[in-house]
Order: C-alpha cells, then sequence, then structure tokens
C-alpha cells in the first residue's frame, strides 16, 4: 500500500476586478469576481516543498488585475479565454486553467430624467456566470466555454399545475391545478468553440440576453404541470435558438408557496395569501442536450471535484 498524492490544482479565488472604461464622460462598469486554477506537474510543491514550478497565486491575481487593462474586460467569456489561454501557453508548467467568474450587474442612476454618465445603481436580478477551460499546447490545445446565470429569481402567479403524481402512503400532498411557481434558476451552457469562431469578433452580450429572454418568456408563457416540464421546455427553446450550443444544464429550486389557512378568522383564501417557505425546497435538474453535439471533454470538469 502506498500514498500518494491525487489530483491537485492551485489559483487564486475571487478576485474582485472592477474595470472602468472612462474614454468618453459616460464611464462604462464591469464588475466581477474572477477564480484562477492552474492544472500541471505541481507534485514537487506538495511532496517536498520545491516551489520552482508554481506560479504564485499571487501572481495569478496581478495577471488577472493587468489583463483588465492590457486585455480589456467587457465580456466575461473572452476575458477569461484570453487569461486562460496566457497561463497555459506561456507558464512553462501549466497544462490547464480554470478560470471562473462571476459579473454584478449595475444600471445607470437616473437623474432628473436622464441616465446618469457615472453613477450606477446595483442591479438586484441574476449573476451572470462563465466558466473557461484551456488545455495544451499548440494544435492539441482544446478551449471550452461554458456561460451562464445564478440567482435568476423568478415566480408566475397562475399558470402552473401539479397533479397525477404518484402517491404511496407518506404521500399528503394534495394535487392542485393553480398553484404559485417560483424557483431562482441556474443555468450554465456549453458553446460549441468551433462554431463560435473568433472569440473577440462573437456577440457574448447579445446571446446572454438572449438565452436569458428566451428562458423567462417559456416561464411564463408555458402553461406548467411541473417544474421539470418548464425546465426541459426552456432548455429546448434556448437549443433552438442558437445552434453553437451543444447543451444546457439547469437547477432550480422549487421556492414553495403554500396557501395560508385563513379559515380561523372566518376567511375564504382563494389564491390570495401564501406562506412563502424557506426550505426544504424541491430541487430540479435537468439537462437540455444536442444528440449531436460535440463531446464536452473537460468543459464540467472541476479537478479533484473540489467544489
Ligand atoms: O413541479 C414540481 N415537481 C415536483 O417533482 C414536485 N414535488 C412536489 O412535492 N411538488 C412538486 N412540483
Amino acid at each position: 500500500m502506498a500514498i500518494v498524492l491525487g489530483e491537485h490544482q492551485y489559483g487564486k479565488a475571487e478576485n474582485r476586478i472592477v474595470r472602468i472604461y472612462r474614454d468618453s464622460p459616460r464611464h462604462e462598469i464591469h464588475d466581477v469576481n474572477v477564480s484562477t486554477a492552474l492544472r500541471g506537474a505541481f507534485d514537487p510543491a506538495h511532496l517536498t516543498g520545491d516551489q520552482g514550478a508554481v506560479l504564485p497565486t499571487d501572481t495569478q491575481k496581478q495577471t488577472a488585475y493587468s489583463y483588465a487593462k492590457e486585455k480589456g474586460l467587457t465580456s466575461i467569456e473572452p476575458y477569461g479565454l484570453t487569461l486562460a489561454a496566457h497561463f497555459v501557453d506561456d507558464v512553462e508548467p501549466v497544462t490547464g486553467a480554470r478560470i471562473e467568474i462571476e459579473e454584478y450587474e449595475w444600471e445607470r442612476a437616473v437623474v432628473d430624467g436622464a441616465e446618469h454618465d457615472h453613477t450606477f445603481v446595483r442591479k438586484g436580478q441574476e449573476v451572470r456566470t462563465a466558466a473557461i477551460t484551456v488545455e495544451g499546447v499548440g494544435a492539441d490545445q482544446t478551449s471550452h466555454v461554458i456561460g451562464g446565470f445564478k440567482d435568476l429569481v423568478l415566480l408566475k402567479t397562475t399558470g402552473s399545475e401539479f397533479h397525477g403524481f404518484l402517491e404511496d402512503p407518506y404521500t399528503v400532498l394534495e394535487p392542485t391545478s393553480d398553484r404559485i411557481m417560483a424557483t431562482s434558476l441556474v443555468a450554465k451552457w456549453r458553446f460549441v468553440m468551433d462554431e463560435v469562431g473568433d472569440p473577440a469578433a462573437f456577440d457574448w452580450e447579445g446571446v446572454y440576453l438572449g438565452i436569458k429572454r428566451t428562458v423567462i418568456e417559456v416561464f411564463a408563457t408555458l402553461h406548467s404541470l411541473a417544474l421539470q416540464q418548464t425546465l426541459y421546455e426552456m432548455g429546448k427553446a434556448v437549443l433552438e435558438q442558437y445552434p453553437f450550443l451543444a447543451e444546457i444544464r439547469m437547477s432550480a429550486p422549487n421556492k414553495h408557496h403554500f396557501l395560508y389557512d385563513l379559515s380561523p378568522f372566518g376567511l375564504t383564501n382563494d389564491n390570495e395569501v401564501f406562506n412563502a417557505d424557506d426550505r426544504p425546497y424541491g430541487l430540479i435538474q435537468a439537462s437540455v442536450v444536442r444528440d449531436d453535439a460535440p463531446a464536452a471533454g473537460s468543459a464540467w470538469t472541476i479537478a479533484g471535484g473540489f467544489a
């Protein structure tokens, strides 16, 4: 029996980078949280404490900030691709890099009925995400981009049913033909990089907004028989809209709203007053996949299963 070093990676987590474009009086803001992770032959650092191959996490941080200026930071996907490719291409021991990014959106403050040039109000909606993996060198190099969002909180007050489910001795849930449906949606979609083409010329912003719009439209307009059905229809609509997406993975907590019992007060409750239950929550997860899509390779892989 021998005890050996397993998979490992290292990097600087959660670099909170705010990039301002101030070339004109109308400033632009990009507010992101960037995590880097480098993979390669870093065994000596663990086994003997030899740092010869280790590019410090501090250097990774400095590079992430510097690239926000040097290479620009507008769309998070190409920024992540450039940063990941730099670590793999220019830092000898690095064979793979994964960059995870969250973006916090700001909207312009409105002053005297007009959008302000340099004052912003944080948007309370979803957080945009990206996970970029670059591996290998030269002609063997592969790049993966997963776009996404989390915390997109959606609620509809009708147009949702849940009945006809399997019942056993422990089933107490009443069927319903009219309920509130609410979730805080997480979605991640995988780009087919050959079809994206030049990342610098691709419309990352338009695609992001288009996916979000489609997801919201399906949630609103589909008369839902279960959150499972809603997820599938959302994913299908997104893949139909964008042929360069291979798959979409979604995680949807079912934020239960239970009708509150007002009968002790002699009141009827015709789907008007609910208790918004915090936990436990149903957790519905589904992926929707194009069956001829290229294999995912390491696009989703998190080394060592580290969270
Ligand atoms: O949309 C739903 N899907 C379920 O699987 C489920 N289970 C449950 O108790 N409520 C719901 N709602």
